[in-house]
């Protein structure tokens, strides 16, 4: 048996590109795995898919742990209950621009949560046994003892861990450390159902150009034409996500066998160079689709030439990547053309509870744009969102991006099956107020920055449907002024759905008074709670005691599972305690 059977690995940053990529191999090569992941820029449906292309009996292998690294509770509710035997730590930001502008997000991030995670490793691991691997994508540097220089807070990053990385290894030798250093990682899993979708609008190269390809953007921006390149275009060492991913289980290997190995850093790339255009030409080539393109002066924080030396990976961990550019736009473009919105969940505007909804006219006011257009401000109350922009946004044609909504997500800290629906007002109300229809038990939970439609039970609308879960559309009531847009964010994919700016919600909004405006809602809201109750034969009375009844049956599980979890935490002490006093006995 392989002796991997036994090691359990802890991946950080999991449920990302390269993480489930990874996760993949290290199952199929006989690991272990528990993931942990704020979602921040990823999706849980990639992780069922993890599971799906591995099967079932691996799949019981595989744990998924949400959680954020800079909270250190997180961590530490890991390492009690289990022991790993190495950590694979990829939770990071890593857009070169939005670093520049956001260099804050990018040192809170990477930076404290990964100081978190060696504190908690050094507190709960075994002196003898710490293997540690970091991915640290690449600087200028190419060659591994180049002096390392970053250009940009991103790259700062990950200079400081490396130096980190290196200070703790002085400090305490007993830690194995590997840096890996990675250069361009592009592609996807050959299977078409794993690979790169990040949150709202992409940083990279190739996520941008996949979704020019599909029409999610128009037309890539190329950085730079006067670089002096070949073409004019910056050149980088693309590599396959899968090469990279074999090359963090060679590196693991080593880590496991090799006691001197200290803290070495490795690169992993293919040594070869492409240029932005080479790179879009042969997408165009794999793909038989033109990308639109206009050239766009150079990206702050950019180099012109960056690729890898990888003598030193081949030599010493025995691995060397397989594939080239053309294989890579392969994948990558057989993953988006398979998955043109990235790996969630799509609803289908026809499905049933897409037409339920809208044939009961649940999501109503009015049945068109136009028809909003036309109606006067007093006709249209609550639910006056108009059928073809929900059946849109339902259908993921806005995506859009909220920082807020991310970690709105995460202070929920389980994923609900719900739709909420929020909307800005603007201009004297920059910050975007929440309005969270949902079960008032459990909206009233997560206190700040929530609020309801209103205040009372009756203040949700709620359907309830078939498989694909539960969604709420609502419109509300905002005191007389416009409102410029409405989002969506949908738990059951972690998505934001957007519709552009537009004259809607007249719910209230745009009525003269404040006491008009507030019959005028409560007509409107008694009207969409009849409709709700003949849409999903559940009145709104019947419901509360429901949802009563279910938010105490909620709170009594969680407080049994927060024993069960404090018993699993002391049993666990108790047995490190015990196989350290062995291991004390035995020296
Ligand atoms: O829309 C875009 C995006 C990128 N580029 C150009 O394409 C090249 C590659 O840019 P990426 O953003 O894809 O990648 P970087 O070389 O900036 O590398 C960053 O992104 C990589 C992900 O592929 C790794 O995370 C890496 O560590 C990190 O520095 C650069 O010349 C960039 O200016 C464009 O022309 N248009």
């Amino acid at each position: 048996m392989d002796s991997s059977m036994e090691q359990n690995i802890l991946v950080t940053g999991g449920a990302g590109f390269i993480g489930t990529h990874t996760v993949v191999q290290l199952l199929k090569e006989g690991f272990k795995v528990s993931i942990i992941d704020n979602l921040d820029n990823s999706v849980l449906e990639a992780v069922d898919r993890v599971r799906e292309l591995v099967g079932p009996n691996l799949s019981k292998k595989l744990e998924f742990n949400l959680g954020d690294l800079r909270n250190k509770e997180d961590i530490e509710k890991l390492f009690s209950k289990q022991r790993f035997d190495a950590v694979i730590h990829f939770a990071a930001l890593k857009g070169v621009g939005e670093s520049v502008g956001i260099p804050r997000r990018y040192y809170d991030n990477n930076l404290v949560g990964t100081i978190n995670l060696y504190e908690t490793m050094s507190k709960w691991c075994f002196h003898h046994l710490r293997p540690f691997m970091e991915n640290l994508r690449k600087f200028h540097a190419c060659v591994e003892d180049f002096q390392l220089k970053a250009l940009n807070p991103y790259g700062r990053t990950k200079l400081f861990l490396e130096e980190i990385a290196r200070d703790i290894h002085r400090a305490e030798p007993e830690w194995r450390i590997v840096l890996l250093r990675y250069f361009n990682p592009v592609g996807a899993h050959e299977s078409g159902r794993i690979g790169e979708d990040p949150k709202g609008i992409p940083n990279n190269l190739m996520p941008y150009i996949q979704q020019v390809a599909v029409g999610r953007q128009p037309e890539l921006n190329v950085y730079g034409h006067d670089y002096p390149t070949k073409d004019g275009s910056a050149v980088r060492d693309y590599i396959h996500v899968m090469d990279l991913a074999d090359g963090h289980i060679a590196a693991l290997r080593k880590l496991f066998t090799d006691p001197k190995i200290g803290c070495t850093a490795y690169n992993l790339g293919t040594g070869r160079g492409t240029s932005v255009l080479e790179m879009v030409a042969a997408f165009e080539k794999a793909s038989g689709k033109k990308i639109p393109m206009k050239v766009c002066p150079r990206r702050p924080g950019d180099s012109t030439v960056v690729y890898a030396s990888t003598e030193k990976a081949e030599k010493e961990l025995g691995w060397k990547a397989k594939y080239g550019v053309d294989e890579m736009c392969r994948d990558q473009w057989n993953w988006t053309n398979n998955n043109p919105w990235g790996g969630c969940r799509v609803l289908d505007p026809s499905s049933r509870s897409l037409s339920c909804m809208k044939g009961k006219g649940v999501i109503r006011g009015c049945s068109s744009r136009s028809e909003l257009e036309s109606k006067k401000e007093e006709e249209c109350g609550l639910l006056s969102l108009p059928d073809d922009v929900a059946l849109e946004c339902l259908s993921h044609r806005f995506v859009a991006e909220s920082r807020d909504l991310r970690a709105m997500r995460y202070r929920l800290g389980k994923l609900e099956p719900y739709m909420y629906v929020y909307m800005h007002m603007y201009p004297e109300d920059p910050c975007p107020r929440w309005f969270v229809l949902h079960p008032p038990a459990t909206s009233a939970q997560t206190g700040a920055p929530f609020e309801l439609l209103a205040s009372g039970s009756t203040s949700r609308i709620l359907l309830r449907e078939d498989g694909l879960g539960v969604y709420c559309i609502g419109g509300l009531m905002n005191d007389g002024k416009p409102t410029s847009e409405v989002t969506f964010f949908s738990a059951i994919d972690h998505l934001v759905y957007r519709a552009t700016p537009m004259k809607m919600a007249r719910s209230g909004a745009s009525a003269k008074e404040n006491n008009k405006t507030r019959l005028a809602y409560e007509a409107k809201l008694a009207e969409a709670n009849a409709l709700v109750a003949s849409v999903t034969g559940i009145s709104s009375d019947v419901e509360s005691k429901i949802y009563s009844a279910e938010s105490k049956l909620a709170e009594a599980t969680r407080k049994s599972s927060e024993l069960e979890m404090r018993l699993k935490e002391v049993e666990t002490r108790e047995r490190v305690l015990q196989q350290e006093r062995l291991s004390f006995a035995k020296e």
